[in-house]
């Protein structure tokens, strides 16, 4: 494959809407995963893994080489090991899509959830499915993961650690399962997937500042939070759910829409969330302040603060949001990477990618 080497080879809501209420949040069944397939033993798999070396401020690289003998020794003789190491921010976009036209029967995910985000828009061009040309129908190129970031915070969701020896086994027994990705679009805005959440205003804010605290470890998103309090201002927003009516939410601090449960290197935002129930979770937080922050804190890292006075949330297939205000200003981020400014609608694509899990 080219560019690749091979080894061995409020609420303020105070008006609510009829369409959300805290108390009509019915608890989900967790909806499991439909475990399909594995590979096919007949034939030599190509496993491409797509590592970022400055992931977790460059601790992922490290860690990478020194697990390489122990991928080898677990996969060298029935794959194909294909490394490729990033140049910078994108790179893993384009290397997965070559590698699924190419027919990869694996891509895997090596660094945090930015670099997973990534590779999972890397399995979309054009709005569709990356396809392999030169196999049958029924060759699928699927998503794996060895979660090596700094947050890692959708392995959590899979109750995965970030142990890379797990990860390892767990590519080598190669069962496949269908997840749902999240798909964000706009006007003149190229459609944008993500897997994780999806968040807008305070929280893609606290995204965009974490960065500059990744020194800090799993704290930079809370330093990066309180950073984004800084003349920040609650806003009142338009938000339509499922293509029904729009509705004005006042005093808006963030939205966060999950396809998983954690961002924020631990907090269970969107604690009903899975990747395997055909919807999103929407949190809507009203009129939180810097201290409110703070002080819920706990609540946000352990998912109860769905019961707090000025949370509201609801599972759903769309969600559309617009800035009242019209200066342009509210910010969306998905999977912790920035992507402009409101309006957007953020949908479900039910079963999108086959993941080794
Ligand atoms: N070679 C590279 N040099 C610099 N940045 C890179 C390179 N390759 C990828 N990146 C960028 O690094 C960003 C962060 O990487 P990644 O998510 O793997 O680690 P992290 O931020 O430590 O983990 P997490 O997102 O789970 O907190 C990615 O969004 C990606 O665009």
């Amino acid at each position: 494959m080219m560019m690749m080497e091979a080894f061995g080879r409020g609420m303020h809501m105070a008006a609510a809407t009829t369409m959300v209420f805290r108390s009509e949040l019915q608890p989900m069944m967790t909806p499991e995963p439909v475990f399909s397939s594995s590979f096919s033993p007949s034939r030599q798999r190509d496993l491409i893994f797509i590592v970022n070396p400055q992931g977790c401020n460059g601790k992922t690289g490290r860690q990478w080489r020194k697990i390489l003998p122990y991928l080898r020794s677990r996969l060298g003789k029935e794959c194909n090991i294909l490394e490729s190491i990033t140049s910078g921010p994108c790179h893993a976009i384009d290397i997965t899509r070559e590698a699924i036209r190419e027919g990869a029967d694996a891509v895997v995910a090596v660094g945090g959830d930015g670099t997973l985000h990534e590779v999972v828009n890397g399995f979309f061009w054009a709005g569709k499915p990356v396809t392999c040309q030169m196999k049958d129908l029924t060759h699928s190129t699927a998503l794996g993961l060895i979660p090596l970031g700094t947050g890692s915070d959708f392995a959590r969701t899979l109750r995965w650690k970030k142990d890379p020896r797990e990860a390892i086994d767990r590519v080598a027994r190669g069962l496949r399962s269908r997840i749902d990705v999240g798909v964000i679009t706009g006007e003149s805005f190229e459609n944008h997937y993500f897997i994780n959440v999806a968040d807008i205003h305070l929280s893609a804010k606290a995204g965009f500042y974490a960065s500059r605290y990744k020194s800090f470890g799993k704290l930079c998103y809370v330093l990066g939070a309180l950073h984004a309090f800084m003349g920040h201002q609650n806003q009142d927003l338009r938000i339509k759910f499922n293509e029904g009516e729009w509705e004005t939410w006042s005093r808006v601090t963030t939205v966060c829409v999950g396809n998983a449960k954690y961002f924020g290197g631990g907090m269970k935002i969107t604690p009903n969330a899975t990747p395997y129930s055909g919807n999103l979770e929407a949190v809507i937080v009203q009129n939180f302040k810097w201290h409110d922050f703070i002080l819920k804190l706990q609540k946000l890292y352990n998912g109860t603060h769905l019961s707090l006075e000025n949370i509201s949330a609801t599972s759903v297939l769309s969600i559309e949001l617009e800035d009242i205000s019209g200066n342009g200003g509210i910010h969306i981020q998905s999977d912790g990477e920035h992507l402009g400014f409101l309006p957007r609608k953020i949908s479900v694509l039910p079963a999108a990618i086959e993941m080794i899990c």
